[in-house]
């Protein structure tokens, strides 16, 4: 199985949003990675035909997604950033109105609600309203029903904005765990979503596809270039004005600095293994050296 993007452009007016995107996805989570407006969610409304592009081509398994019209829509689950729920539905009786609406039948939608609510973990909740569950249930909520149709590409925009470290673990894990017979596609600011999950990364910059890879070797290629250093107050402008610094702790009365750099930036600078978080700093690193928090 597989989805390919060729030559997937988007503009609004004479502002490109998305220039030139070609890739193949295959089963797995793809984490799609990029800083504010750099075009995650107008690449995930084209893919769940929301929008259409403005040039370029997508096929699904060797078809042209155009000439699959409905059947194309039938193999996608799709979670926007915003999704409306019926509050003062149950999240059964939610959940049957979206198999519904999806064409399902009365004997499949039983089965493949209670399927769907155990999938996500809200089988015990599932006469409870939907307006009354707290953020991480509403994104699980959300999940299950772009699950009702069992999708064999499932689009989610920034799942886990909001949401508390313990309901994003429980999010990502349930994503990866319904990830092997399908096409999960994933977008998010925060690094650590999909840095244990992802078996490839997408990092999008102002609509270009400047990153594909396995979070393995993307981390390869900023490999050497992590550095940490302890220094006085004094000297930490100094090194803010030269080097990216991507993070400033308070360590045993000095300050120990986490700074990217090609070179040693300090004659008392240690090589560090890199995260995925650097390399994300290393390409969106706008003022990445005035923001470093100080962590005490
Ligand atoms: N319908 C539209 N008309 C005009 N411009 C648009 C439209 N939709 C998106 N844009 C612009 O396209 C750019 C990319 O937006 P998009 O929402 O895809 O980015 P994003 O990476 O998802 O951002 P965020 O992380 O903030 O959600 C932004 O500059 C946005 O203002």
């Amino acid at each position: 199985m597989n989805l390919i993007l060729d030559k997937i452009s988007k503009c609004f007016g004479d502002k490109i949003v998305l220039d030139d995107i070609s890739l193949e996805l295959t089963p797995g989570v793809y984490g799609i990675l990029g800083a504010n407006g750099s075009g995650k969610t107008t690449l995930m409304r084209i893919l769940a035909t929301v929008m259409n592009p403005s040039s370029g081509h997508i096929s699904f398994n060797g078809q042209d997604i155009n000439d699959m019209e409905h059947r194309y829509r039938e193999l996608i689950g799709y979670l926007p950033q915003q999704v409306g729920l019926y509050k003062s539905f149950t999240a059964e009786k939610f959940l049957s109105y979206i198999a519904y609406l999806k064409g399902l039948t009365k004997a499949e939608t039983q089965d493949k609600v209670t399927e769907v609510l155990d999938l996500v973990g809200l089988s015990e909740q599932r006469k409870e309203k939907v307006g009354k569950y707290s953020g991480g249930m509403k994104r699980r909520i959300g999940i299950a029903q772009a699950l009702l149709n069992d999708p064999k590409l499932l689009i989610v925009d920034e799942p886990t904005a909001g949401l508390d470290p313990k309901e994003r673990i429980r999010l990502r894990n349930l994503l990866s765990r319904i990830s092997s017979h399908r096409i999960v596609l994933l977008s998010t600011h925060i690094v650590s979503d999909i840095e244990y999950i992802a078996k490839e990364v997408l990092i999008l910059k102002e609509g270009q596809l400047i990153q594909k890879d396995t979070p393995q070797r993307l981390l390869n290629e900023i490999e050497g270039k992590v550095w940490t250093v302890q220094v006085s107050e004094g000297e930490i402008l100094e090194l803010q004005s030269k080097y990216k610094v991507v993070n400033i702790a308070l360590v045993r009365e000095k300050y120990e600095l986490r700074i990217l750099s090609d070179t040693r930036p300090h004659i008392h600078a240690i090589s560090e293994v890199p995260h995925l978080e650097d390399l994300y700093l290393y390409h969106f690193d706008e003022g990445a050296s005035q923001d470093a928090a100080v962590k005490v």
